[in-house]
């Protein structure tokens, strides 16, 4: 985490070591120096619950952080009563820079995006392989919002007891996304949690996927233990929007962080930008140079189809992309 100046008769102004190298950046000199680091664990009704050390505090935001919200993952800056005694509330006066933010809105024509979690750096797409049927258009919105927010995805297929995962694993060969395929039998062995836990190590996942597709199952065998109740918001009522506040789960041994998040319906693409979701196809970039400017990739000037149709990458890469950035345009509902 940062650190600033410790002797406070240094400039206000401290200019800081930036990775990329680029356009320096200032920086003024926070107030609160004697605050301490926090993670945010979960939002329950706009009180944060945050860990400080080995403690879970209960935290607001304080005034000064105006309209900006802290969110699940998010590295803090707490003042105040930091005993996580009952009844005391401290104040998170500073969110630290974000090395990720995964978002969504709640539908395509809804321009509110909304911050689901931040500083992750994988998105497990979980997929009932039957009992819900797969929805092979929210694993592309949620591939889309992935490569968008630059996490990895990872395709975690559940119930491989009720049907074969095939099929869909063919429809995904050519995007060249990790996947696990578990089972009921494999659940009580333990056996799914261990091959899911080696794709989690050292790092911060997001667990996304449709109602009972059996994320908390296979959540609380990761986690090894039984999720407290009442720290998920429940839907907050009919016409009105879902919360989405997620809750993230240490893996045992200080092995990285599960964040499971609230089963979703949709999952919203307005805030995407194509440019960045090519990205995530860097051997079809050198293709894009003759585009016309502000191409969508998935219209008929795009420079891709000539640049692939003279051989210089898989025709299926393309098609992958075009069906992932046509999810953006089309309704939702399957
Ligand atoms: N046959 C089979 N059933 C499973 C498997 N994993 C989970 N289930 C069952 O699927 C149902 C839904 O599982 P949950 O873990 O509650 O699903 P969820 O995705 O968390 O759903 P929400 O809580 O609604 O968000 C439960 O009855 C589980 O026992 C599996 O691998 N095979
Ligand atoms: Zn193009």
């Amino acid at each position: 985490m940062r650190r600033y100046g410790k002797n406070p008769d240094e400039d206000d102004i401290r200019v800081r070591p930036n990775r990329k190298g680029n356009r320096p950046r200032t920086n003024i000199r926070p107030k609160h120096e004697d605050a301490a680091e926090g993670f945010v664990l979960t939002v329950d009704r706009g009180r944060l619950h945050v860990l400080v050390e080995d403690r879970t505090i209960i935290a607001m935001k304080a005034r000064e952080l105006g309209r900006k919200g802290a969110v699940v993952g998010d590295r803090v800056a707490v003042v105040g009563d930091l005993s996580g005694a009952k009844d005391t509330l401290a104040r998170i006066v500073r969110v630290e820079e974000r090395s990720s933010v995964l978002r969504r809105t709640a539908d395509d024509d809804d321009p509110f995006e909304r911050v689901v979690v931040a500083n992750a750096d994988q998105l497990a797409i979980v997929t009932a392989l039957a009992d819900p049927e797969p929805r092979p258009r929210l694993i592309d919105r949620c591939l889309v919002a992935a490569y968008d927010a630059g996490l990895e995805p990872l395709l975690v297929l559940t119930k491989s007891d009720l049907a074969s995962p095939d099929k869909l694993l063919e429809s995904y060969g050519a995007l060249g996304v990790p996947h696990v395929v578990t089972s009921r039998e494999e659940l009580a062995s333990g056996g799914a949690a261990d091959r899911v836990r080696e794709r989690l190590t050292d790092r911060v996942t997001a667990f996304v996927g449709h109602s009972g597709v059996g994320k908390t199952t296979l959540v609380n065998a990761l986690v090894e233990r039984q999720r407290a109740t009442g720290h998920v918001n429940a839907v907050t009522g009919r016409g009105r929007h879902t919360t989405t506040s997620a809750l993230a789960l240490p893996l045992p041994g200080d092995s990285g962080w599960v964040i499971d998040t609230p089963g979703v319906r949709s999952f919203g693409l307005h805030h995407v930008d194509p440019s960045r979701v090519i990205l995530a196809f860097p051997d079809l970039v050198p293709g894009t140079e003759d585009c016309p400017r502000a191409c969508s990739h998935d219209e008929p000037d795009c420079a891709l189809d000539q640049w692939v149709e003279d051989g210089h990458a898989d025709p299926q890469r393309l098609y992958s992309l075009r069906r992932l950035l046509a999810t953006r345009e089309r309704r939702e509902g399957d």
